[in-house]
């Protein structure tokens, strides 16, 4: 197998109700190094479940999740935290801590999960996230006074910061205006090409799977039900894409 082909994310038959509620009634999904997936599907499908589930914050009712080649389900303790650090997780909201600063923000996750850190060591290592998302001049503002875009921004760098080789992307350009989610599309594939991250993207936003998914899987009653390129997925869509994607989107 050449490392291109390497699945870090395999998915299989995985089932997950809360009561009477199916939420995951079947999923599969292998996802190869290097490569992103963008995850479509409508409210309440079970998006969010399934990025539990691969970071282990769920426990599946069936079926399994090796990521890393790890059974994420059999994780504990110490070694649950360490797979945490490979995985990183960019929540929907951004999740920064409005009391405090941007550098405070981001030596936040540094501090608490890398020891021995020298102070020399923490301000390098937030100075190149800061970098690595454009937004050096930021780093003594306050998140209040940054627009929603640079927000997400921030919230990228600070799961960029423990250099995961994983990066989970929930809903990355919600509530941001066209242009300014291109620009978020934009630092996806900068992250995929400049640290050979291996990621999945959860969106609602089609210019968004289009731009930054190499395919698509499309999250349809519990399971995927399309799962290619972006174009095969929408070739001879059936009615149940057409009533929830049938709007124009931006190339
Ligand atoms: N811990 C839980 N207990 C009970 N029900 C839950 C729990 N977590 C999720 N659900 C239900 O599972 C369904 C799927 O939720 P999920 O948050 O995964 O949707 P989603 O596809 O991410 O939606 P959205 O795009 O709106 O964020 C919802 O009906 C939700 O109410």
């Amino acid at each position: 197998m050449t490392p291109a082909t390497k699945p870090v994310i395999q998915i299989k038959g995985l089932r997950k109700s809360f009561g009477d509620l199916h939420v995951l009634r079947g999923v599969d999904l292998e996802v190869n190094q290097g490569e992103n997936v963008a995850v479509l599907g409508r409210s309440g499908t079970g998006k969010s479940v399934l990025i539990k589930l691969i970071i282990g914050m769920l426990k599946p009712d069936a079926g399994s999740v090796i990521v890393l080649g790890q059974d994420v389900e059999t994780l504990r303790g110490r070694a649950l935290d360490e797979f945490r650090q490979k995985v990183g997780f960019s929540f929907q909201s951004s999740a920064l801590y409005d009391s405090m600063s941007i550098r405070e923000n981001l030596e936040f996750p540094l501090v608490r999960n890398v020891r021995n850190l020298s102070r020399a060591d923490i301000d390098k290592a937030v100075e190149k996230a800061l970098d690595d998302v454009g937004l050096s001049q930021t780093i003594n503002q306050m998140p209040s006074e940054l627009s929603g875009g640079q927000r997400k921004r921030i919230g990228i760098a600070r799961t960029l910061i423990l250099q995961p080789e994983i990066m989970l992307y929930d809903e990355p350009t919600s509530g941001l205006d066209p242009i300014t989610s291109i620009e978020i599309n934009n630092l996806i594939n900068e992250v995929r090409e400049r640290f050979k991250a291996t990621s999945i993207i959860i969106t609602h936003d089609l210019t968004c799977a289009k731009t930054t998914g190499d395919r698509v899987a499309m999250l349809l009653d519990g399971k995927f039900e399309r799962v290619g390129s972006f174009e095969e997925v929408f070739a001879d869509p059936d009615e149940r894409i057409k009533q929830f994607y049938n709007y124009k989107f931006v190339d």
